[in-house]
């Protein structure tokens, strides 16, 4: 095993320490001095257009963090990675995420598979079935065509898809709706199919590992309701093999576990696989993303794929100078451990990216959210940042005060798109030029502030300037799309892919793992005894816990 470089000890991080100390932010001088700042520090990245200008950084800063990559080798552990090297340390994989996208003619073999085979090979399975549930010829048992797809997945094996759905709405077929069910929480499973017909819905049931409680639960809760409601219709009666004719054309399944799948009641033949080298976070583009190909289609999902791998390859050969991810990652690295910002804002000027923030969550917060190092040793800095958001402009009326007036640093991310879905006017006014007209506005304000001057001279009364004065110099980047594509969803996603993996390696940590939420899986089944009566497990528990499971229990009605 590689022992970690521990950042903290290189050259580049004490230089960095200096030039923190030295560092006045003033964000509306360095504009002043530098005419060229802006074009200096805007970069394009496959559709995308990152501006990072409006970050408290100059070139001395982004070399001496570019330097930290280089003393850290993240350059080194990311060609580990994209070569299937075993970089996984504490689950002893490969992490390949990026294989999921490599065109059909790329080459890579990995203990001695071809891996770009085997995903192709899953891939076509994929297309040819989305084809045949979006052109009528998949029928459900009734011979009726299917309408709705609901996916059953939790962490990974939900938010991708979901946000990736609403991201790509106006790329839907028209007449095919899906709906994700989540929530062990029986209200979930309840409302979602409330108003569906069994006879026109196909459940795809997504586990990496097919052994999640919550997925699985789920899963058997939608299979009761649908024999119920087809039995109750006379479709099925209750012989095995009338129920399984019809779970066999309502039921799919996306899984690395496949022999779990068949043990369900799934036929083998309709479960589409992945392997163990994708993580649950980094698998939409796996057949995880088996949704999002019925409703976007093929050739959609294909855009999709060909946004990951144009960010990939970036993300592989540009020089560290104007490699984006890269500096993303160093950038958040220099919030988080020079600045001591706990959190990062993520601001979607786009209604469509509502679940963007979600779904970064548990990329970011499940992968960097470790205090052991991948050797084990304890990490020697902060590491992970709490990653949050929505769509404006409706944060700007909920939660921009804390970010433009309260004590802390967040940096925000702002991204938009130039092209709406919907172009629409009000009387002569393009609503997204006025919607947009508020990204630039925020972005801006919160660069450069308001002095008190200025308050003054908007004829403010001396006594309440101070509340109206804006420090400036909270920091932002802007990310601007052409508009929405499935191409740019996969960008996009890439994107903070690599930022994501840039700031573990310097941390020196393992972002491929998660131990922490395996522990919670556990607790839950230790304890579900005692929810359910049994007074010995109820007593190894500690007495605060006791206490809330008895008034649980009394209060159940
Ligand atoms: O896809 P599954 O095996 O059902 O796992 C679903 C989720 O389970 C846990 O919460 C893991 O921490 C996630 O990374 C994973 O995405």
């Amino acid at each position: 095993m590689i022992t970690p470089v521990d950042a903290t000890t290189t050259e580049a991080w004490a230089d960095l320490k200096v030039l923190k100390d030295a560092l006045v932010p003033d964000l509306r001088g360095w504009f002043e001095a530098d005419p060229h700042r802006a074009e200096e520090l805007t970069f394009d990245l496959a559709d995308l257009r990152v501006d990072l200008s409006k970050n408290l950084i100059n070139e001395d800063i982004v070399a001496a963090l570019v330097r930290l990559a280089e003393q850290v080798d993240v350059a080194g552990r990311r060609d580990a990675m994209f070569a299937g090297e075993r970089i996984n340390v504490t689950e002893n994989r490969s992490v390949l995420h990026t294989a999921l996208r490599l065109p059909r003619d790329a080459e890579l073999t990995v203990d001695g598979q071809d891996v770009v085979a085997d995903v192709h090979e899953v891939l076509d399975r994929m297309y040819a079935f989305a084809d045949q549930v979006r052109s009528g010829e998949w029928t459900g048992v009734t011979g009726k065509r299917i309408e709705t797809v609901v996916n059953i997945g939790i962490g990974g094996s939900d938010l991708g898809p979901v946000m990736v759905y609403e991201a790509l709405l106006p790329y839907k077929q028209d007449g095919l709706e899906c709906r994700f069910i989540s929530n062990i929480d029986p209200a979930d499973c309840a409302e979602k199919v409330a108003d569906l017909d069994p006879e026109t819905t196909l459940f795809i049931v997504a586990s990496k590992t097919f052994t999640t409680l919550e997925t699985l639960t789920n899963a058997r809760m939608a299979r009761d309701w649908f024999l119920t409601r087809l039995a109750e219709a006379g479709v099925v009666d209750d012989t095995d093999e009338s129920r399984r004719a019809a779970i066999a054309k309502h039921f799919v399944a996306v899984s690395t576990a496949l022999d779990k799948v068949a043990d369900f009641g799934i036929d083998p033949a309709n479960a589409f696989g992945f392997w163990d080298w994708v993580g649950g976070r980094y698998s939409v583009d796996s057949a995880v993303g088996l949704p999002v190909a019925i409703a976007i289609g093929p050739d959609g999902f294909r855009d999709f794929l060909a946004g990951f791998h144009a960010v990939d390859t970036h993300f592989r050969t540009e020089t560290p100078e104007r490699n984006v991810p890269l500096l993303m990652g160093l950038i958040n690295v220099w919030y988080v451990n020079f600045y001591g910002a706990h959190s990062h804002a993520v601001l979607p000027y786009a209604q469509y990216l509502h679940r963007f923030a979600a779904y970064l969550q548990q990329l970011t917060m499940e992968s960097n959210g470790k205090s052991v190092r991948w050797d084990g040793t304890p990490v020697t800095s902060d590491t992970g940042e709490i990653f949050w958001g929505e769509p404006g402009t409706n944060g700007q009326h909920a939660f921009y005060q804390l970010i433009h007036q309260g004590t802390r640093l967040i940096p925000a991310d702002f991204i938009a798109v130039a092209n709406p879905a919907h172009p629409t006017l009000d009387g002569d006014t393009d609503v997204h030029g006025l919607f947009l007209a508020n990204f630039f506005a925020q972005t801006a304000a919160l660069a450069f502030g308001k002095t008190a001057d200025e308050v003054r001279a908007e004829g403010t009364p001396e006594e309440i300037v101070p509340a109206r004065v804006f420090a400036g110099n909270k920091p932002t980047t802007s990310i601007m799309a052409p508009a929405l594509t499935p191409s740019v969803v996969g960008q996009l996603i890439a994107l903070y892919e690599h930022i994501t993996f840039v700031q573990g390696i310097v941390w020196g940590i393992d972002s491929f793992d998660q131990w922490g939420v395996e522990l919670g899986k556990k607790l839950a089944l230790d304890i579900a005894p005692a929810v359910f009566g049994d007074a010995a497990a109820l007593s190894r528990q500690d007495p605060s816990t006791q206490a809330l499971v008895r008034w649980y229990r009394d209060n159940r009605v």
